[in-house]
């Protein structure tokens, strides 16, 4: 079957503008967290897998200077991996050349991690290694992709074989901040139980639809009207049409008012809205394409709608 007739030749944002798709004060901790970085030994940082190359936050290449630095693209059940040669080659040429997929849910290469970490560790060059043999390290990233999920599948795979072990606050010092959990002996590896969350780097309105879409910025602040079309193009560019199965289509669909409306019907989500005509007030039954839209990106999310790739 010829598709062509789906393709859009490119997706029409309108007029819109990134600048309040995350809020300020989601990244109030960021200054803080600048100068916690520069105590910390290993940076572990975790971004979605089906965005490796859009919105990361570089603040920490400036305040980690030589130190080591392990990327985790998490949620890899979800990202089209056969893709991954080429996003591999190009993290590669931005100086990003240690990195493990991995899905936290089904603890898939969690074990690689710790070994990782402790290699890089080993190899870098620390100021005063010889008198504090410890090393700490700290899991970041932007929001949702995974950091709390990564540090509880760390804990499970350690603690469960008893060679962790937990280890209290420090005088002065925040607890929440400060607890830490071994994950290595040899080196001796902390872990900080509490991850740093930074703010994604939103350099266009098609990152912030791209992040949108993978949870990382809130959907009302960008809109769902236009994140389910955007997802459509997507659908559609990467020919990944089990949305048509979904919710019972005949074919793949190129407009998303027609999908919208499917998706509504099928689903029940349809609200009762006053009409006024040369005869009267009447009362009409039309889609709710605002709940159609929701069901749209939580599915896909879901991961029901198939694996992509969005960058
Ligand atoms: N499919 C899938 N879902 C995952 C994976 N890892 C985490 N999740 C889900 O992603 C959502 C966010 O996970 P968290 O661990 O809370 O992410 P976070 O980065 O700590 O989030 P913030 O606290 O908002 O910064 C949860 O619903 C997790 O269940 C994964 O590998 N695959």
């Amino acid at each position: 079957m010829r598709l062509s007739w789906l393709l859009r030749k490119s997706f029409d944002f309108g007029e819109r503008e990134v600048a309040h798709w995350f809020p300020g004060h989601m990244a109030k901790g960021l200054k803080q967290m600048k100068t916690k970085l520069k105590n910390l030994d290993c940076i572990v940082e975790v971004h979605d897998a089906r965005i490796p190359l859009s919105g990361r936050n570089p603040i920490f290449q400036d305040s980690l200077g030589m130190k080591p630095h392990l990327l985790i693209l998490n949620k890899m059940d979800l990202a089209d991996l056969t893709q991954k040669k080429r996003i591999l080659a190009q993290l590669k040429q931005q100086g990003v050349g240690n990195v493990i997929f991995t899905d936290c849910v089904k603890d898939q290469n969690i074990k690689h991690v710790v070994p990782v970490i402790s290699e890089l560790v080993g190899c870098s060059q620390r100021f005063h290694r010889e008198e504090n043999t410890e090393t700490c390290i700290m899991v970041i990233g932007v929001p949702n992709v995974g950091k709390s999920s990564l540090i509880n599948a760390l804990r499970r795979m350690h603690l469960r074989k008893g060679k962790a072990s937990r280890v209290g606050a420090e005088p002065g010092i925040t607890r929440s901040v400060l607890t830490k959990i071994q994950v290595s002996e040899s080196p001796l590896i902390f872990l900080f139980d509490t991850p740093g969350v930074l703010s994604p780097r939103i350099e266009s309105v098609e990152t912030g639809m791209k992040l949108a879409l993978c949870g990382t910025i809130l959907d009302h602040l960008v809109g769902e009207d236009i994140m389910a079309d955007y997802l459509l193009y997507i659908l559609n560019q990467q020919m990944q049409h089990r949305y048509v199965e979904h919710y019972g289509l005949e074919k793949p669909c190129a407009d998303i008012e027609t999908l919208l409306k499917r998706i509504a019907l099928k689903l029940g989500k349809t609200q009762k809205v006053k009409a006024i005509t040369g005869v009267g007030d009447v009362n009409i039954t039309v889609p709710n394409y605002n709940a159609a839209a929701y069901d749209f990106i939580r599915t896909f999310r879901r991961g029901q709608l198939g694996v992509v790739m969005l960058d």
